[in-house]
């Protein structure tokens, strides 16, 4: 017997998602009885070349021709985006379809109330696809581990800025073409400033969090900073000392106060996440009872993508046989404050720009000095006009000591710009 799907959207994941219903199609009916067949799908564009022939299923440009025919019994978003995604999505579920979504902007936001309403209509929404492309997440941490009391998440979680920091480290190529590459090849978002400005690694943050930890994350909650500001020189100094640069989603659970962030960071070359290049993602889980775990793998792209959302679709299939409907990953939650902890310490990368006069250095050694804050490495280039730029590497700092630095450094009459600074990541914890 046929299982109909309706799919929302047919770009670089959804194009996947139709080759990888068709090729695991059989596969599936000989577990579950059920043949999964892409029976219509939702463009703008008509005319456009997707990279896969369509054989039975049928291009329509009209939403209704899926959220309301009564045969469609799953439906797979891959728009992307809040509208129409959301309409699209909560039209489905009360017209009693189970939906299968990767769109992170979406359940990042509003992630509760289509969970509600998928729950008063009997039916599931699941997005595995959401966070890590192909790496299994949401499943393993709203099943797998429960027995655990989840108190750190650490990964790179954005396969974009991660391809374009690789690309500037290993090709030494600059950031707009890096970036190029990454659209080229299907990883980044549609407007892929969400990438480079750390939100799409946030939204992701916020999805792993809320169920990690129990609780209602908000994106406002995050602390969140992107690569933009990154420079290939900073990319060739921390090379230089013995690092790589990537942007890092950190979650932490301090006894029930959250910590969350999205920044670069510099890893130390030996540190397991310094080798996780190109599009890759990887996450570090820690349970009370599990210890730490890592997961590696594809984390954007078709095909990677794809595979998330089609293993979705087959449980959904293997769910529906069993007369089974997957509630609300979260259950119960437990209210948890979200709160800058000031005096956590971290080492720091400064780089800094100066008029190349005597003297200018013994006052920032001095201005270090006097807010204890001692120096592990310093690297000296002169640059052209007349200027120079410092790198320092400090000793361990807490966050407060890192700002006040700032604020003070912008006193010195010969500085011209801080230009970056950034987290040192120890080796390990
Ligand atoms: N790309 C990746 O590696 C990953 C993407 N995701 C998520 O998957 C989702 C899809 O991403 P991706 O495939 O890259 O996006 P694309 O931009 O490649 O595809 C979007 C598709 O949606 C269609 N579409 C857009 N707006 C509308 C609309 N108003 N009405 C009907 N159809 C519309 C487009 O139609 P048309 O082609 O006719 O313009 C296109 O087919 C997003 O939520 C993204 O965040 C998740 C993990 C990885
Ligand atoms: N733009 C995203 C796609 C996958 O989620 C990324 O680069 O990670």
């Amino acid at each position: 017997m046929d299982l109909e799907i309706g799919l929302l959207g047919c770009g670089t994941v959804g194009a996947g998602v139709v080759s990888l219903v068709r090729r695991r199609a059989g596969k599936v009916a000989d577990m579950t009885g059920s043949r999964p067949v892409v029976k219509t799908i939702l463009v703008r564009n008509l005319d456009k070349n997707r990279g896969v022939t369509f054989e039975h299923e049928r291009l329509t440009t009209r939403p209704d021709d899926i959220l309301r025919d009564e045969d469609i019994q799953i439906v797979i978003e891959t728009i992307g985006g809040i509208e129409p995604a959301k309409t699209y999505i909560l039209e489905a579920l009360r017209n009693g379809k189970h939906v299968v979504t990767a769109n992170k902007d979406l359940i990042a936001v509003h992630g509760p109330e289509i969970l509600r309403v998928a729950e008063e209509n009997h039916v599931s929404v699941l997005f595995e696809a959401a966070v890590g492309g192909a790496i299994p997440l949401v499943g393993p941490l709203k099943e797998n581990l429960t027995a655990n009391e989840v108190t750190d998440l650490k990964g790179i979680i954005n396969g974009t800025t991660n391809f374009i920091l690789s690309e500037m480290t290993s090709r030494h190529i600059d950031f707009e073409e890096a970036l190029a590459m990454a659209q080229e090849l299907g990883y980044a978002e549609s407007d892929p400033s969400s990438d480079v400005d750390g939100l799409d690694a946030a939204r992701k943050l916020v999805i792993l969090s809320s169920i990690a930890f129990q609780t209602e994350v908000h994106l406002t909650d995050i602390r969140i900073e992107g690569i933009r500001h990154v420079r290939a020189k900073d990319v060739r100094y921390a090379d230089e000392l013995g690092y790589v640069i990537k942007l890092l989603a950190v979650g932490r659970d301090h006894g029930g106060e959250l910590t969350l962030a999205v920044r670069p960071t510099l890893i130390p070359k030996v540190h397991p996440l310094a080798h996780v290049s190109d599009a890759y993602n990887a996450l570090y889980v820690r349970g009370d009872a599990a210890g730490d775990l890592m997961f590696f793998g594809r984390g954007a792209g078709s095909m990677p993508t794809a595979s998330a959302v089609v293993g979705d679709v087959i449980s959904l299939v293997r769910n529906l046989k069993l007369g089974y409907v997957a509630s609300s990953p979260n259950g119960t939650l437990t209210a948890k404050p979200v709160v800058d902890r000031e005096d956590d310490r971290y080492k720091y990368y400064f780089r800094l720009v100066v008029h190349d006069q005597p003297g200018v250095f013994a006052s920032i050694a001095q201005l270090f000095g006097s807010a204890h804050a001692s120096m592990e490495t310093v690297l000296q280039k002169r640059v052209d006009g007349g200027c120079a730029e410092i790198v320092i590497v400090t000793h361990e700092l807490s966050t407060t000591t890192a700002r006040h630095l700032v604020d003070e450094l912008q006193h010195l009459s010969h500085l011209q710009a801080v230009e970056c600074v950034m987290p040192v990541e120890p080796v390990t914890e």
